[in-house]
């Protein structure tokens, strides 16, 4: 499969592609919102596909999921309530679920087919849903942060796909005003916000608009997963007005040990990671000096 992340043809990262060995296609159907395909690979066990773009793969995703989800979480002393825009493959609320201080997890996933899909061939991944506080929410997160009374969340993840198709209100700044209404004094917000590489204007967008809304601090981190474009994704880490959020010195440390002993110990994230995610290669750094 070559995922050259072209939707409609709008080319989200030209001239360059990422490929991966088919060994058998599992699934591909077309939902409201997207082509969606599930093949297993020769080497990252299986994958989600929406739009011809690389979502997850097995071998991975933790990578991905572990950083979006315990970059905001391990920075804010107890979080309780926490809101996932996006997230359908059920990846994230599997990691937020890892935090006891966690009372409620609204989920809200535009497209049904992706849960579906995910719960039938990434049963490791679907494995948040199990979760008795996981509630679901079919539908757009624009439309859904509009009806949450202000002050609401603690924290709020949006693990959207790229900015071209259903994802692009998601990257805009009416979206992060909603976000920012919908948090308590010193909540946070993690954001997939793309490449260095490969979206310097759009993560330089992303900052600009997050900097006028957020009054506490905004930072740009970044993980590799081997599977998305260049190599690398990054995340916008925002805090509203209220308590001071350091999200490079993390407050609220996941328990290693206790992660080690758990059935499925973290595969990628730790306390060290963390803080060197928020480090930045010279060029990006001039681009997005963090407050
Ligand atoms: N829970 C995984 C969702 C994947 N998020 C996106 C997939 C497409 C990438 N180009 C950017 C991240």
């Amino acid at each position: 499969v070559q995922a050259t992340g072209s939707r409609f043809n709008q080319p989200v990262w030209s001239g360059e592609a990422h490929s991966l060995k088919v060994e058998k296609i599992l699934f591909q159907g077309k939902s409201e919102y997207q082509n969606v395909m599930v093949f297993q690979s020769s080497t990252y066990g299986k994958v989600l596909v929406l739009d011809g773009v690389i979502q997850l793969t097995e071998r991975d995703e933790c990578a991905y999921q572990e950083m979006i989800t315990h970059l905001p979480l391990c920075s804010i002393p107890n979080p309780k309530k926490v809101l996932v825009i996006g997230g359908g493959d059920g990846g994230v609320i599997r990691e937020v679920a890892r935090h006891s201080s966690v009372e409620k997890i609204d989920i809200c996933e535009i497209d049904k087919m992706v849960v579906d899909v995910s719960k039938q061939y990434f049963p490791d991944v679907a494995v948040g849903y199990d979760d008795p506080r996981v509630t679901l929410h079919i539908g757009d997160g624009v439309a859904y942060l509009k009806e949450v009374p202000e002050g609401t969340y603690d924290a709020v993840i949006v693990d959207s796909s790229d900015p071209i198709g259903p994802a692009q209100e998601l990257f805009e700044k009416p979206f992060f005003a909603s976000v920012a209404k919908a948090l308590c004094p010193g909540g946070v917000v993690c954001t997939q916000a793309e490449s260095i590489w490969l979206h310097m204007d759009i993560i330089e967008d992303i900052v600009a608009n997050c900097r006028q809304i957020f009054k506490g601090s905004v930072n740009y981190a970044w993980t590799t997963v081997p599977t998305y474009p260049s190599g690398m994704i990054g995340f916008m880490l925002c805090s509203t007005e209220g308590p001071p959020v350091d999200f490079k010195h993390p407050v609220n440390p996941i328990d290693e040990n206790e992660s080690q002993k758990s059935v499925r110990p973290l595969k990628f994230y730790n306390s060290e990671i963390h803080t060197a995610a928020f480090c930045l290669p010279s060029f990006a750094k001039r681009k997005i000096s963090s407050k």
